[in-house]
């Protein structure tokens, strides 16, 4: 008998919070990257830069994004269940489907306008220095990483809201049934995961930022990103957004299992017929 249970359940919530956890890393260090360049706000200004009119009445970024997010729609990336695009029309795959578990339903919950707006508006400002020095493409390739890994980490809570749903689907269907999304919200909240993951991610901010450039452990006077900045990312924007999504999910699913139970129901009533 082994010392350990190794939960067989690719998408229990402790497997789904351990792929939580290692998103943060893919976080922090693609802020880490951005924030080696100024803040070069025009890139984010719709009109602001024109290559040879490609730009057009697109941001510099959301040019860029969007040629990206082609290519990366023609490789399949976005048939994935845990990939959302931030722009569009996308090219359809040049590769046959691949085949994933199913688990989440179907839907068409996508809040990455919001994650967008929050990254160029707010988190933009708090890692870069405010100035012009003239990186627009680095700067945007360093964007693209940082967006595409908070898309990620905020709709992995569909994952979340799915492992919940199935723990209490009575509870989640009857408040999705009355549009109660205040009692989801509350219901789905764990203060205690909340509050030990801003814990890791200070340690990890300290550890990660650090340029190792002293000998002497902890001697580092210059981190290469401010701790509070992460914590204050997750804390304010990552995991309300990552709740946001988990609301709208179950709002979806718990109305989706009353539909089908009611039909059940009726079937069940109707009388068979000779
Ligand atoms: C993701 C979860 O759901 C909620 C959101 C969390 C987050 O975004 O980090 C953490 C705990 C919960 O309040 C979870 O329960 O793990």
């Amino acid at each position: 008998m082994s010392n350990f249970t190794i939960d067989d359940n690719p998408f229990s919530l402790e497997r789904i919070r351990s792929t939580l956890i290692r998103l943060e890393d893919t976080i922090i260090f693609a802020l880490i990257e951005r924030a080696q360049f100024a803040s070069n706000r025009c890139i984010y200004i719709p009109g602001a830069l024109e290559f040879n009119g490609a730009t057009g009445d697109k941001s510099f970024l959301e040019f860029f994004l969007w040629e990206t997010e082609k290519v990366h729609a023609r490789v399949r990336r976005y048939t994935s269940p845990d990939e959302y695009p931030f722009t569009s029309p996308l090219p359809d795959p040049i590769l046959p489907p691949c085949k994933f578990k199913k688990f989440v339903q179907d839907d068409d919950i996508n809040i990455n306008d919001q994650i967008m707006e929050i990254y160029t508006k707010s988190i933009v400002t708090g890692i870069c220095e405010e100035f012009d020095d003239d990186n627009y493409g680095s700067s945007a390739t360093k964007d693209i990483e940082c967006l595409q890994a908070l898309s990620r980490r905020i709709h992995y809570g569909k994952f979340v809201a799915e492992s919940k749903f199935r723990e209490q689907p009575e509870e989640y269907t009857r408040l999705a049934v009355n549009n109660d999304r205040e009692a989801i919200n509350e219901l789905l909240t764990n203060h205690k995961v909340e509050k030990v993951l801003l814990e890791r991610l200070r340690r990890k901010a300290l550890v990660y930022g650090q340029t190792l450039d002293q000998a002497e452990e902890g001697a580092n006077m210059h981190l290469r990103i401010p701790v509070n900045v992460v914590v204050e990312l997750y804390e304010r924007w990552v995991i309300p957004l990552t709740k946001v999504v988990e609301v709208e999910y179950l709002i979806l699913r718990g109305q989706r299992a009353a539909a089908e139970k009611a039909v059940a129901d009726k079937l069940a009533q109707k009388p068979n017929v000779k």
